[in-house]
C-alpha cells in the first residue's frame, strides 16, 4: 500500500469489469476531486452551513479521518482476522464479523470476498452492514450484472451450506452413534445364529446388521414378546413397519446396541416368504407390502 510496485514483477489483474462501469472510470478519473470534496469540503460545508463552523468541520475531518478511518481500515487485516466465524471457507483466515463491519464500513465481512475475490461485496445478505454493495448496487447496474453472472447464487448457498455442515458435523462427532460400521467384526450368517442361541447375547439382526439387545429386553416399550421372539433372526422387515414402524430416535438407540455385521448384507427372512408382507398392486404383481427401510446404518 506504501510502494510503488511495478506491474511487470507482480503481474496484472482482469479488470475489464471495473473498465466497463461508467461509475467506477468516473470516479478513478477524478480521484484527486472526489476525494478532496468527500473528505474535506463535504464535512466542511455541512458543519459551516449548519452551525457556522467551517474549521471545525475541516479539522472534525481530518481528525476523524486520521484517528478513526484510517486506522479502521486496518482493522481489516487485524480484527478481521480475530473476531467472526468463516462462513464460506475455514481454510483462510480472514472472518466475518458485524462490529469488525461497522468499524471497516463494510469490510469486517471478508470471509466472502476472499473466497469469491472478484466479487465487488463483502456484505451480501440484506441486513448486513456493507456501504459498498449498497452504493454500488444503487448506482451501477453493470458491475451487479456482471459479479451476479459469474459468481451464481448456486455457489454462494453451497459455500454456506458447507459451513452449516461442518458445524453440524463437529456437533454430531460429540454424540455416541454407536461402534463404526468399519470397526465391527465380520460374522456369517451362521455364526450369527450359533452365538444367539448358545448364550453369548440376545442378538437380533437388523438391515445387515448385528444388534446386542440383552439389555434392552425388559425396557422395550413394545414388551418383551415382540422382541424375543426375533432374538437369532432378521428382524429388518418387522422393525422397519412389518409390525411397527419404529421412530428416528429408536434407530438411534438402536445404533448403540451393535456387534457386529452380516457377511453378504442383509437377509430379509420376511421377505423371502410369501406372507402378509405380499400384496398385489394394479397390474396383479406381487410386492411388498413393507414400507421403505430406513437406512440405519446411515445414523453412524
Ligand atoms: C431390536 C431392537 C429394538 C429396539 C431398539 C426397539 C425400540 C423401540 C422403541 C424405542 C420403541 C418406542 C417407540 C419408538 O421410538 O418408535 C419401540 C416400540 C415398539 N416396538 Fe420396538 N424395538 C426393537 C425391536 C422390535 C421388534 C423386533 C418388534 C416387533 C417384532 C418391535 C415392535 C415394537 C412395537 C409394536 C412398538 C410399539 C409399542 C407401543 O407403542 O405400544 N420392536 N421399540
Amino acid at each position: 500500500m506504501v510502494l510503488q510496485q511495478d506491474p511487470k514483477k507482480i503481474g496484472r489483474t482482469d479488470i475489464s469489469d471495473l473498465d466497463a462501469d461508467p461509475v467506477v472510470v468516473w470516479q478513478h478519473k477524478h480521484y484527486g476531486k472526489s476525494l478532496l470534496i468527500a473528505a474535506w469540503l463535504f464535512p466542511m460545508c455541512v458543519a459551516g452551513l449548519g452551525w457556522g463552523d467551517w474549521w471545525g468541520g475541516l479539522v472534525y475531518a481530518g481528525i476523524m479521518r486520521a484517528c478513526f478511518v484510517q486506522q479502521a481500515t486496518f482493522c481489516v487485516n487485524s480484527l478481521a482476522h480475530w473476531l467472526g466465524e468463516q462462513p464460506f471457507d475455514d481454510r483462510r483466515t480472514p472472518r466475518d464479523h458485524f462490529i469488525t463491519a461497522i468499524v471497516t464500513l463494510g469490510e469486517g465481512y471478508h470471509n466472502f470476498h476472499h473466497e469469491f475475490p472478484s466479487d465487488y461485496r463483502n456484505a451480501i445478505s440484506w441486513y448486513q452492514y456493507d456501504p459498498t454493495k449498497w452504493l454500488i448496487f444503487l448506482l451501477s447496474k453493470t458491475t451487479l450484472a456482471y459479479d451476479l453472472k459469474r459468481f451464481r447464487h448456486n455457489e454462494i448457498e453451497k459455500g454456506r451450506l458447507q459451513q452449516q455442515q461442518k458445524a453440524l458435523d463437529a456437533r454430531r462427532a460429540t454424540l455416541d452413534w454407536g461402534v463404526p460400521l468399519s470397526r465391527l467384526p465380520v460374522l456369517s450368517w451362521d455364526e450369527f445364529q450359533f452365538r444367539s442361541t448358545s448364550g453369548k447375547g440376545a442378538l437380533v439382526a437388523i438391515a445387515g446388521i448385528i444388534h446386542d439387545v440383552t439389555d434392552f429386553i425388559a425396557e422395550h416399550p413394545g414388551g418383551r414378546a415382540l422382541i424375543k421372539g426375533w432374538i437369532g433372526k432378521d428382524a429388518t422387515a418387522v422393525f422397519n413397519g412389518g409390525v411397527y414402524m419404529h421412530s428416528n430416535a429408536a434407530h438411534n438407540l438402536l445404533c448403540t446396541m451393535r456387534v457386529g455385521v452380516l457377511r453378504g448384507g442383509q437377509e430379509v427372512e420376511v421377505w423371502k416368504e410369501e406372507r402378509e408382507t405380499y400384496v398385489k398392486d394394479k397390474i396383479g404383481q406381487l410386492i411388498t407390502n413393507v414400507r421403505p427401510l430406513v437406512a440405519t446404518a446411515d445414523a453412524a
